[in-house]
């Protein structure tokens, strides 16, 4: 079978062109898109995703701050800094990176954030517009997916798509688009019994299941589309997916690469989620 790879970081840069048109026309109308990021702690991972985040800001001309807390903040402390972005004029966009260490309700946190600010599509007021089909800002991951499968001509109208993954930001919503998109959905997970008898039965296998390289050509039916959500390394400290590469792309038509495919897409999308932000400030929504 050959095999397609589908190049999230092009992708991701033909996104992001449209949105650097989009922010040039706010700035006429003189609206500088503006995005608040909170990081609370050091993981080097989260500082390198927030750090690009400021840098694709900067190249789309957006107006960017980071926020970065000490690993023992309390709640009530991070809560007020959200509070403070919330009626901060110069910010469109609120972005609190996660994971958030233990002393923080997660929950809490998000549920602060202004909807109107809250780009990561995180707010059960934006999840629930989601659900209903109403206009929303989507969670930068499966929104992503969604870019990558429509730039990549993936049909999903009729196709059965499988979900390996129930996470809020990730697994659930990622189900919830495909069914609008008229796709037949089945969420499976960790306690999903003979995985392969769903996963084999996937035109469309979306893998975020947090495991390295655990699903390989075996769980795939020739010709399906997969899509590799997870960031991993491997025992040679390698980033990879929760897909094994390798195998995967003997049996698939179409595959996503870690790193170099959902990850890109989903800084785009936070891009694209800010500069709307910015454009309903004018419209007032
Ligand atoms: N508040 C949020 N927190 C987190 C989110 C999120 O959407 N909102 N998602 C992830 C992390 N994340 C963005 O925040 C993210 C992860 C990975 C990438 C990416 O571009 N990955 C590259 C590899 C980068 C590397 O060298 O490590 C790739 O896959 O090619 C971007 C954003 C959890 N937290």
């Amino acid at each position: 079978m050959s095999t397609t790879k589908i190049d999230g970081k092009q992708i991701a840069g033909l996104v992001t062109e449209k949105v650097k048109e989009r922010v040039e026309n706010l700035k006429s109308k003189g609206v500088v898109p503006g995005l608040a990021v909170v990081l609370v702690g050091n993981n080097p991972a989260s500082q390198t995703y927030v750090n690009n985040k400021a840098k694709t800001c900067e190249r789309l001309g957006m107006y960017s701050v980071q926020i970065e807390l000490d690993e023992n903040i309390s709640e009530v402390e991070l809560l007020k800094q959200v509070e403070a972005l919330n009626v901060d004029d110069k910010i469109h966009g609120i972005l609190v990176q996660l994971p958030l260490p233990p002393q923080i309700n997660e929950d809490r946190v998000i549920a602060t954030i202004s909807p109107l600010k809250d780009v990561d599509g995180f707010h059960p007021e934006n999840v629930g517009k989601m659900m209903i089909g109403q206009q929303s800002f989507l969670p930068c991951t499966p929104f992503g997916v969604m870019k990558l499968l429509e730039y990549s001509d993936v049909e999903i109208a009729g196709k059965h798509a499988v979900i390996i993954g129930r996470s809020n930001i990730v697994g659930k919503p990622m189900g919830q688009l495909l069914l609008q998109k008229d796709a037949t959905v089945t969420y499976c997970h960790s306690r999903t019994k003979d995985l392969h008898s769903f996963t084999k039965q996937a035109d469309i296998l979306v893998v975020a299941t947090g495991r390295t390289k655990m699903i390989d050509a075996s769980y795939i039916k020739e010709g399906a589309v997969v899509i590799d959500v997870g960031i991993n390394r491997d025992e040679n400290n390698k980033l990879c997916g929760d897909v094994d590469f390798e195998s995967a792309q003997k049996v698939a038509s179409k595959i996503t690469p870690v790193p170099g495919g959902v990850g890109p897409m989903t800084i785009a999308m936070l891009m694209e989620n800010t500069c709307l932000a910015a454009e309903n400030t004018l419209t007032n929504k």
